[in-house]
């Protein structure tokens, strides 16, 4: 069996679609939904992702500000720059794109993002609001993911989903939201023993590991949905995920591609936020006036 690919590019082209008709309403009502990304250090791959977000920003008619500083920024001023885009009423979303430098601390960096304009969803008032189950900004990639297995029409209550990678930013919120979705959930890390004992029960098996080719079509039961998040370059200098592609989809029932996957499917969730908390912007104005 040939597994069917779940086509990310074209799923985020759609969604791209329904955030622009929404910009437009918004605009009409008098707002531009604002994002502001800030960048430090010189980072390639980094870059790339920046600017990607940038021009997801144009294509759906939003504002967007780019920052940049030197490696050699300090915390201090990086804070002070997010407590003035705290304040900012044409910014609607933050992100500080990670890595950061190893002088600057990123839990800090993070939790002095405004819980209403952390379109990443990292804050841990976030994260705990999307644990609880109430409404909260869901990290892009995780719900990117999620909004991919709607879309291919992907049952996922009951379902064994098991998520090889505990980072914060992916692997520990896409199992919490694969959970609240109902399905039974484990995670698999470093020190997880014989992990292909657990990635076999898997209905849904989520990469996200940080290692070219890592799952193998051993790993993988007949049938089970591959979702890989994994954006890695291997010997050839080449883009490929965490899954050994060819040879998994000659087992899975569904997989993503990299590129065209996950990674498109994050800049456009991205997108969402920003016009949800520029609705909610406006939201909360109009209610002060009334
Ligand atoms: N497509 C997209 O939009 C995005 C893609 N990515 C990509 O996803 C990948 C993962 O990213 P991220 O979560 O930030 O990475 P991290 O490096 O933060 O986390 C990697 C996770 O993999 C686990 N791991 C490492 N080695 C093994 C192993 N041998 N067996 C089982 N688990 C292992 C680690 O376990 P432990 O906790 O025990 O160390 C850790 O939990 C990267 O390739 C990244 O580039 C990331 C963000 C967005
Ligand atoms: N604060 C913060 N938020 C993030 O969301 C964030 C971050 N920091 N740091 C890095 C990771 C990584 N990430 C990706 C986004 C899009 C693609 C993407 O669009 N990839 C394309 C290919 C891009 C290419 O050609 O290099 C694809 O998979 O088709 C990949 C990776 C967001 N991240």
């Amino acid at each position: 069996m040939t597994a069917t690919i779940i086509d990310g590019k074209e799923i985020a082209k759609k969604k791209k679609q329904e955030i622009a008709n929404e910009v437009e309403k918004l605009k009409a009502e008098g707002i531009v939904p604002g994002l502001a990304v800030i960048l430090v250090g010189d980072n390639q791959a980094s870059r790339t992702y920046v600017n990607s977000k940038q021009r997801a920003c144009k294509e759906l008619g939003m504002h967007s500000v780019q920052i940049e500083y030197p490696e050699s920024l300090t915390e201090e001023e990086l804070l002070g720059k997010i407590a003035e885009l705290n304040q900012d009423d044409t910014i609607h979303g933050i992100l500080v794109q990670l890595p950061l430098p190893k002088a600057i601390n990123e839990t800090r960096v993070i939790e002095a993002i405004s819980p209403e304009k952390d379109v990443d969803g990292f804050h841990p008032v976030n994260i705990g609001r999307m644990i609880t189950g109430q409404d909260a900004f869901i990290s892009c990639t995780p719900f990117g993911i999620l909004v991919m297995l709607k879309e291919a029409g992907i049952e996922i209550a009951g379902k064994h989903a098991v998520v090889v990678g505990r980072s914060n930013i992916v692997g520990k919120p896409v199992g919490q939201l694969l959970l609240n979705e109902n399905a039974t959930v484990t995670y698999c890390h470093s020190r997880t023993k014989d992990l292909e004992k657990h990635t076999l029960e898997a209905d849904i098996i989520v990469a996200a590991v940080g290692r070219a080719g890592f799952i193998t079509e051993r790993h993988v039961k007949p049938g089970a949905v591959v979702i890989d998040v994994g954006i890695n370059r291997n010997e050839a200098g080449k883009l490929c995920g965490d899954v050994a592609f060819e040879e998994a989809k000659e087992k899975a029932g569904f997989i993503t591609p990299v590129p065209g996957g996950v990674g498109p499917m994050t800049i456009t969730m991205l997108m969402f936020n920003t016009l949800k908390s520029a609705r909610n912007h406006l939201n909360k104005l109009q209610s002060s006036k009334s």
